[in-house]
């Protein structure tokens, strides 16, 4: 598993990569950040980090739904799984998250399984900085989802936050970077950004991509292309 999490205010960030056994690779992403001299550790030091801080081990069968091992089982090509999973109604695995405060501080987070039939020791975009998510409070906050080998060689969420430093609204920022991915590497993927001001922007060329916006006490959210749903977010 992979993860990352990044300040964008001080442009700290934290990451691991190839970790397991650990139920939630984000926290530990965090704690590199938080307590360490390093951007990122991988493999066996990431695990190794994770038991210092007395983090536990899960066994694999705890994070290994009975969806994943069907798909791992019958995507036994990697090629196949890139082609086919992300034009599916199967749903991927990864997660990623951008919030603002009140004071103009954005902060992102992406968490992945990678992609089904990857070899062993294979990293994706989602635990590397600029690619599968970036902050900065001159910019945005930027999470990515898609063909991670794709979205590294556009380097996607720096890309959008590029895009918006030049000029462009959150959304038109998305769309432009999703669609230079497709043009320049033929590359399947979707964003989520956020502004310091508070602009959001959502952008996929999968065939769908849930994602929700909690503003106000009002949730916006959709999944498949258009799709721009509304209501007010429970009480408690
Ligand atoms: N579903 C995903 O977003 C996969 C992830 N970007 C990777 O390539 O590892």
């Amino acid at each position: 598993m992979d993860a990352i999490i990044m300040d964008g205010q001080s442009l700290r960030a934290g990451s691991v990569a190839c970790v397991q056994n650990i139920a939630h690779p984000v926290s530990l992403a965090r704690q590199v950040m938080e307590k360490t001299d390093h951007t990122m550790i991988v493999g066996e030091g990431a695990n190794l980090f994770a038991k210092e801080l007395g983090i536990p081990q899960v066994p694999t069968d705890q994070l290994v739904t009975d969806i994943a091992r069907q798909q791992w089982e019958e995507y036994n090509k990697y090629k196949r799984a890139v082609n086919e999973l992300f034009d599916s109604q199967l749903g991927h695995d990864t997660v990623g998250a951008v919030a603002v405060d009140s004071e103009g501080n954005v902060a992102c987070a992406t968490s992945t399984g990678g992609i089904t039939a990857k070899r062993v020791g294979r990293v994706g975009d989602s635990p590397v900085i600029g690619c599968g998510a970036y902050a900065d409070n001159e910019s945005a906050a930027v999470s990515c989802t898609g063909h991670g080998e794709a979205i590294m060689s556009v380097t996607l969420a720096r890309t959008v936050s590029f895009n918006m430093e030049q000029g462009a609204s959150a959304q038109a920022a998305a769309d432009k970077s999703i669609a230079y991915m497709k043009n320049r590497v033929d590359g399947t993927g979707g964003v989520i950004v956020v502004s310091g001001e508070g602009e959001t922007g959502v952008s996929f060329n999968t065939r769908r991509m849930p994602w929700a916006v909690v503003r106000d006490g009002t949730v916006r959210f959709g999944m498949n292309p258009g799709e721009n749903f509304q209501k007010e977010c429970p009480k408690d």
